[in-house]
């Protein structure tokens, strides 16, 4: 198999515009990407600046109008929607900013549900659903209901459900974007620890506050890429003290 780079997710030319004419929308406008495996990157910028569209394209949610997306050393673009559903279940843990949680699904089923869907055995899908909610703190919740969990644990059970697969790479769109301030300091030390376990991650935001998870920085305008910043993040450091230093804000 060919290998686009020694990324493990990569774009070249990426594009995805809409409509036509005076109509036309240049959501993604040439972006090119490169993140090593267990990097973190954030992607920041105003409104409409492409974000969430970039993260489908890189997660195969959405086709590009033109462009390469390559991950692992295969390029995925052009896969059929059939070989891009098995992809997304077995490789790409997704996380979203209204959770997207089954209603009548305790917090375990959540979680076991693509662990299922993606072969594994009732017995390993239900261990590992356990084991992911403990380490994510719900240990005490895993019979619960999302309808009587706060926002902060719903978004707990949705990132446990993103790693049950245990993906290549996690792509989380506006992961605090519906949480209090207390709830999105316990979704950022939850998204920190992954990030020093070596989990890749992708955090699109609008949440200045996010930043203090990634290794990298990407500001995005207008679909393309304005600016990198890399952070650099003392991995035994405290995140509150990062989280501190970027909004005054005690974590
Ligand atoms: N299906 C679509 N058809 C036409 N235009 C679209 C479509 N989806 C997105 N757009 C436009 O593409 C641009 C980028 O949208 P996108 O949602 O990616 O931005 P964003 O940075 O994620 O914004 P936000 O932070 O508000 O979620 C916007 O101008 C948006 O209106």
């Amino acid at each position: 198999m060919k290998i686009a780079n020694e990324a493990l997710l990569s774009t070249h030319g990426l594009r995805m515009h809409y409509g036509r004419g005076s109509g036309l929308v240049r959501a993604v406008d040439g972006v090119e990407l490169a993140a090593a495996a267990g990097e973190a990157l954030a992607v920041m910028g105003p409104s409409g600046s492409g974000k969430s569209t970039l993260l489908h394209l890189l997660g195969g949610l959405q086709r590009p109008s033109a462009g390469e997306v390559w991950l692992a050393g295969r390029r995925i673009d052009g896969l059929s929607e059939k070989a891009l559903a098995r992809l997304r279940r077995q490789t790409i843990g997704f996380v979203f900013q209204a959770f997207h949680l089954m209603d009548e699904l305790t917090a375990a089923e959540n979680v076991e549900l693509p662990a299922l869907l993606a072969g594994r055995s009732p017995r390993t899908a239900r261990r590992r659903a356990a084991e992911l909610l403990e380490r994510v703190g719900l240990a005490d919740r895993t019979g619960h209901l999302p309808s009587a969990l706060s926002g902060g644990e719903r978004q707990r059970v949705a990132i446990a459900r993103a790693l049950v697969n245990e993906p290549l790479i996690v792509l989380a769109d506006e992961p605090t974007g519906s949480l209090d301030s207390a709830a999105t300091v316990e979704v950022l030390r939850l998204l920190d620890s992954l990030r020093t376990a070596g989990q890749t991650l992708v955090v699109v935001t609008h949440d200045a506050r996010v930043a203090a998870v990634a290794d990298r920085l990407i500001s995005m305008r207008d679909g393309a890429f304005v600016e990198e910043t890399r952070l650099s993040l003392d991995s035994g450091g405290r995140l509150g003290e990062r989280l501190g230093a970027l909004t005054g804000l005690e974590g």
